[in-house]
């Protein structure tokens, strides 16, 4: 019998080893420093067979952006079990523990990365920001259509990045819907820690801010780099086969992005930029000349988001136009998300309550939380069969409503 409870403190070391052991990973003793340091900060619930911890789920204690808002949303993360124990419906009985936690502090949603796609959806998740990989042939300058910002460059120290672009970051979560807030120990830990948790021959980070000095800075870029692969050493490819990771670019104007991008793609012995997790709306794909130059390479979702309470949720966030439908909404592990809803929604606001005449439209409340942050289109899911449209029109009007003026992106892996 597997009992489902809180993990003390003195605990994080089992749950560590557990991680360990379904991630497959034996990370050096500074790492392990900083995963327990993160565990003691989040909200931690373990299975356990009698004493032994057999399932273990952590939640970081994020706001995340939303559009018009900033809610509270646990973060979900370390969820592992043991490989003795899968299968038996240890993680649903964790995540269930989890979903009443959030009920139960009026946190209206909740957010994850997967580690793989199909395991969250069950749990009414649905993919609601997509990350985009852009690479950059570095290995001639960066073709631009606009001009870049003239104003100084200038690198930061990795120990005053907090302080000089963390209140940038934080000002670009308001502009977009899906990121995370960051505490400053999350950006020492990863964004800024020393060692590249993934892969050790990444460079320290590099930041380079772009505005005057003594004015709040228009933009940043944070990056790391990795020289050619060993036994590559020898003529010209080698010297130009180095790779510029970008972690994070921010800019005020497009014309800030066009300077950052191009100080990233000319920095010497370098012949690729490689930006995983950008936005699928990035102004970079339409302001490089070059499109062979600069090319998507990869897609996949980002943030999975459930919404947990769906009235406290919708009610919350702004919407772009008038909107009155009626939704059906499925939820088969939360009742009260579940059955017959007004909303009526609009510039001034929203309110949501229990209806009964008829639907307009019928949806799992992960499909809702797909289209939530306005990164899924309500019409592209019922052109996919998963959600019933009963009167013409309806889904296209929710698509106006929920419409953001840029793209929800979430580049915090958590
Ligand atoms: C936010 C994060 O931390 S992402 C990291 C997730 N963790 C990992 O990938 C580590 C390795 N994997 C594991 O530890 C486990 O296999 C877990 C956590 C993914 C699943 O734990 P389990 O206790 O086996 O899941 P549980 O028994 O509750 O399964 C519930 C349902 O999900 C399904 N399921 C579980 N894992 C997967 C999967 N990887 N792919 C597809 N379906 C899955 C089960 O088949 C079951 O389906 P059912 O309800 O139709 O019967």
């Amino acid at each position: 019998m597997v009992d489902i409870r809180e993990v003390p403190e003195a605990d994080i070391d089992r749950a560590l080893e557990l991680a360990y052991l379904v991630f497959h990973d034996r990370p050096e003793k500074e790492a392990r420093e900083r995963h327990h340091a993160l565990l003691a900060r989040c909200d931690r619930i373990g299975a356990y067979d009698g004493d032994a911890l057999v399932g273990f789920m952590a939640a970081h204690d994020f706001r995340l952006s939303v559009p018009g808002a900033d809610l509270p949303c646990p973060g979900l993360t370390f969820v592992c079990v043991a490989p003795t124990h899968r299968r038996r419906g240890v993680l649903t009985g964790l995540m269930t523990e989890m979903l009443r936690r959030a009920t139960d502090t009026g946190r209206p949603i909740a957010a994850l990365w997967a580690s793989e796609a199909a395991i969250y959806g069950r749990f009414g998740y649905g993919g609601a920001t997509t990350g985009t990989t852009i690479e950059i042939d570095s290995t001639r300058p960066l073709a631009l259509r606009i001009d870049p910002d003239p104003r100084p460059l200038r690198l930061v120290d990795p120990d005053e990045a907090v302080d000089v672009i963390g209140p940038h970051h934080e000002a670009a979560r308001a502009g977009r819907a899906g990121r995370p807030s960051r505490s400053p120990e999350r950006w020492r830990e990863e964004w800024l820690a020393e060692q590249d948790e993934e892969d050790e021959e990444f460079s320290p980070p590099r930041i380079i801010v772009l505005g005057e000095p003594g004015e709040p800075v228009a933009g940043y870029v944070l990056y790391r780099t990795k020289p050619e692969s060993a036994g590559d050493t020898a003529g010209t490819a080698a010297r130009t086969t180095g790779l510029v990771r970008v972690d994070e670019l921010e800019a005020q104007t497009p014309a800030v992005a066009a300077a950052l991008w191009e100080c990233v793609a000319a920095v010497d012995l370098t012949g690729k930029v490689s930006a995983w997790g950008r936005p699928a709306d990035d102004p970079l794909l339409h302001f490089a000349a070059d499109r062979d130059q600069v090319r998507v390479t990869a897609q996949f979702p980002a943030l999975w988001l459930r919404l947990v309470d769906v009235g406290a949720a919708l009610t919350a966030r702004s919407w772009a136009a008038p909107v009155e439908v009626v939704l059906e909404v499925h939820d088969a592990r939360l009742p009260d998300n579940a059955g017959r809803f007004r909303l009526k929604a609009g510039p001034d606001g929203a309110t949501y309550a229990h209806a009964d005449g008829a639907a307009d439209l019928a949806l799992d409340v992960r499909e809702l939380a797909a289209c939530y942050l306005g990164g899924t289109r309500v019409t592209d899911l019922v052109a996919a069969g998963l959600v019933q449209e009963h009167t013409p029109g309806a889904a296209a009007a929710l698509d106006d409503a929920l419409r953001t003026p840029v793209l929800p992106h979430t580049g915090d892996e958590f």
